[in-house]
């Protein structure tokens, strides 16, 4: 254990101090936008936001939720291990997935446009034993994922502020479960928002201290001798020469392998990316995942670039927290890898900045891992068995209390998970073994007619048996014994991996071919439905106030919501389907492409040429990372921003009308605009989802029912 270099006190007002002060911002926003923009949280928006969000929120949301603690922590192990490839694979074997599933994204909004949750999608079309085996694989990928948030972020709070790692494990949690519950995912979208600018900021601050001006590194160039110097006395066993700063590495190349298959299945299966899909417009899902992935990128990339490498070369300074103890292995995989770096180079105000990282990431993931598991339980679980007519105002209390207990049930988990000494290294090459074999039968859910409920059902519970079983005989058969160490060796993790995510595509066509190929017909997929919202729309816009100057715009959102879509009728549903058609065409070629860039095109040459960076490729890497991070600020935290200029000007204009008295103003512009209010809006997009799902006269039945 090593000393920490902040007092508990600093662990305690970050966890609990900023979780608090995240939480009052999202109450405060959530109040915002319901008084100005009428952006009323019912169960649909919780789970979907008014299915409107624009690029720039969703690539933010995406860079955020797919910024987990091991995306800092891990990836630089990685570069601490096996040199710089260790960056590069961690980043690019874990963008294709993003760039991939744009495509299903598309998919999915043009073939279930009123879905909240895929595995709806795979119950509509297979029935419920389906359904029951992807909710597993679906609630075990948020289990993996949440657990390696707490034990990784948990370990880096415990090292650095020598905070207990149990009360961490408890106390993370708590702000994320407070915004969540009062903003829905919307409030992952903001909070996200604010996270990612921090993390962003600090990996650059991380950047141009080692490679531009800090006191300790300061160059590429010290940098660069430094690590030469330290791979004399530690070559890098598997590493060409035993470098560091080379893309051939055995250990490496095993790793990319392990990541690709691991990231597949979290986020196919992570229903929080399908959450993200859902809650996109049309004309957001494709460039809102593209440009994510693509920003997200040089997260991994630099960071790990960066502090991986500051590691290596300033491990055996004085100013080394363990100095002149190395880090053990457990420490490395457990993350350690990052703050010590931080420290070594920054003194107090580097755990200061790797505590708040680490601690953005971990809460900003999670809040999407807790909308996610509470879409689940909400729609699939509640509303799919226990109470099919359940009203909105159900689900969402239901919504709320399994995030409350999921979180609970994470923290024990965390806790119990760090007694037994699995850390988040651990986690993160275990987590393809066991959910990856359903990314495969679940992406055909959506883009083959003919895949069957046998291939469907059968498939990944097979690939998984036999991926646990080949891990494990790998295991024995090279050392003899399994146990937690000799079971996350390389080749044992990377056969179990493989075998996982690849055994399905021979299962599923043989299952297929042998019960008979399904002809299924996609339009069933539109007989899934949004829930009314009416009830509580109404509930919210009713004259509750008891400020006679500010009475609600009008009370029948929903009606106005139809003159409005009456007026569109004629060409709405279709422009939507042709915006969708044009984006699925494009999709395909376009996420190929840039899959196969980033994971044959640029390291495969690097790796077979067995290049050793010259001083001068290494400043040209770093250079083209602080670029790209940079590109990545500006879709994240600028585009955002000039998206969304319009609805800041109107909640801006809303309070200065309210503090100068001038509530009259308000009212009169809701009431001369009801096009521009949120609930109006979603309330048209949900007519328009109708109609394309062909459901539009059973939508205006219902509706003049109300009136
Ligand atoms: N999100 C990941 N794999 O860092």
């Amino acid at each position: 254990m090593l000393e920490a270099p902040l007092p508990q006190g600093a662990g305690y007002a970050v966890v609990v101090g900023l979780g608090f002060v995240f939480s009052l911002g999202m109450i405060m926003t959530t109040f915002i936008l319901r008084r100005y923009q009428k952006e009323i949280i019912t169960a649909e928006e919780f789970v979907a936001a008014g299915r409107s969000v624009k690029t720039g929120l969703i690539a933010a949301a995406v860079v955020s939720s797919w910024t987990w603690a091991a995306t800092l922590l891990q990836s630089c192990t990685q570069v601490y291990k096996n040199g710089i490839s260790g960056g590069f694979y961690y980043a690019s074997g874990a963008t294709v997935q993003i760039i991939l599933f744009a495509f299903i994204a598309i998919k999915a909004k043009q073939r279930a446009p009123e879905a909240h949750t895929y595995l709806e999608i795979v119950k509509a079309r297979y029935g419920t034993t389906a359904h029951a085996v992807y909710m597993f694989f679906a609630i075990a990928t948020n289990v993996l994922v949440t657990a390696m948030l707490l034990t990784g972020g948990s370990a880096v709070i415990s090292d650095l502020t020598g905070m207990n790692t149990v009360a961490a494990c408890f106390l993370l949690p708590v702000g994320v479960v407070v915004y969540t519950l009062f903003g829905g995912i919307k409030a992952t979208f903001l909070t996200d928002y604010a996270h990612t600018i921090a993390i962003i900021v600090i990996i650059l601050t991380f950047a141009f201290t080692t490679y531009v001006s800090g006191d300790v590194l300061g160059s590429t160039s010290k940098v660069y001798d430094l690590v030469i110097e330290a791979a004399k006395e530690k070559p890098i066993e598997g590493n060409a020469e035993g470098s560091f700063l080379t893309m051939n590495s055995r250990s490496g190349g095993i790793f990319f392998v392990i990541n690709i298959v691991g990231n597949f299945g979290t986020v196919f299966l992570d229903n929080g990316y399908w959450n993200k899909a859902i809650a996109s417009s049309p004309a957001a899902a494709l460039p809102g995942y593209i440009f994510g992935g693509l920003a997200w990128f040089a997260v991994p990339w630099l960071v790990s670039t960066t502090m991986g490498l500051a590691c290596v070369a300033l491990e055996k300074t004085p100013a080394f927290p363990s100095y002149p103890n190395l880090l053990t292995a457990d420490e490395v995989s457990a993350g350690l890898v990052l703050p010590s770096a931080a420290v070594a180079m920054m003194g107090k105000g580097g755990a200061v900045a790797a505590l708040i990282m680490v601690f953005m990431a971990v809460t900003s993931a999670s809040s999407a891992e807790f909308i996610a598991v509470s879409s689940i339980f909400s729609y699939d679980i509640y509303k799919g068995y226990i109470n099919p007519s359940a009203s909105g105002k159900r689900l969402i209390f239901t919504s709320h209390v399994s995030v409350v207990v999921f979180s609970l049930v994470m923290s024990g988990f965390a806790t119990g998970l760090w007694y037994a000494g699995i850390s988040m290294g651990y986690l993160y090459e275990l987590m393809g073994i066991i959910i990856s074999a359903a990314v495969f039968p679940a992406a055909m859910t959506l883009l083959s007619k003919k895949q069957n409920v046998h291939a469907v059902v059968w498939s990944p519970i097979l690939g998984t048996a036999f991926a646990i079983m080949s891990w494990l005989v790998c295991t024995k058969k090279k050392f003899g014994s399994i146990t937690v160490s000799n079971t996350f060796e390389d080749d044992a993790m990377l056969t179990g991996n493989v075998v996982a995510l690849l055994s399905p595509l021979i299962f599923v066509p043989i299952l297929t071919y042998a019960f008979g190929s399904q002809e299924f017909d996609w339009e069933i997929l539109k007989t899934i439905r949004r829930v009314d919202e009416t009830e509580e729309i109404i509930e919210a816009t009713e004259p509750v106030t008891e400020d006679a100057e500010f009475q609600p715009v009008k009370s029948h959102m929903t009606a106005i919501a139809h003159d409005i879509y009456e007026q569109k009728k004629a060409t709405a549903a279709a422009e939507e389907e042709e915006l969708l058609r044009k984006a699925s065409k494009i999709a395909g070629y376009t996420c190929l492409f840039m899959a196969i860039s980033l994971l044959v095109l640029w390291p495969m040459p690097m790796y077979g040429s067995k290049y050793i960076f010259s001083k001068k490729f290494f400043t040209g890497w770093v250079t083209v990372g602080i670029i790209w991070l940079f590109f990545s600020a500006f879709i994240v935290i600028i585009y955002p921003l000039w998206e969304g200029r319009h609805g800041i000007y109107v909640s801006m204009r809303g309070i200065y009308w309210d503090l100068t008295g001038q509530t009259w103003k308000l009212r009169e512009w809701q009431n001369e605009h009801p096009e521009e209010l949120h609930v109006v809006r979603s309330q048209v997009s949900a007519e328009i989802a109708h109609e394309r799902a062909g459901g539009i006269d059973q939508a205006i039945e219902r509706l003049s029912e109300k009136d």
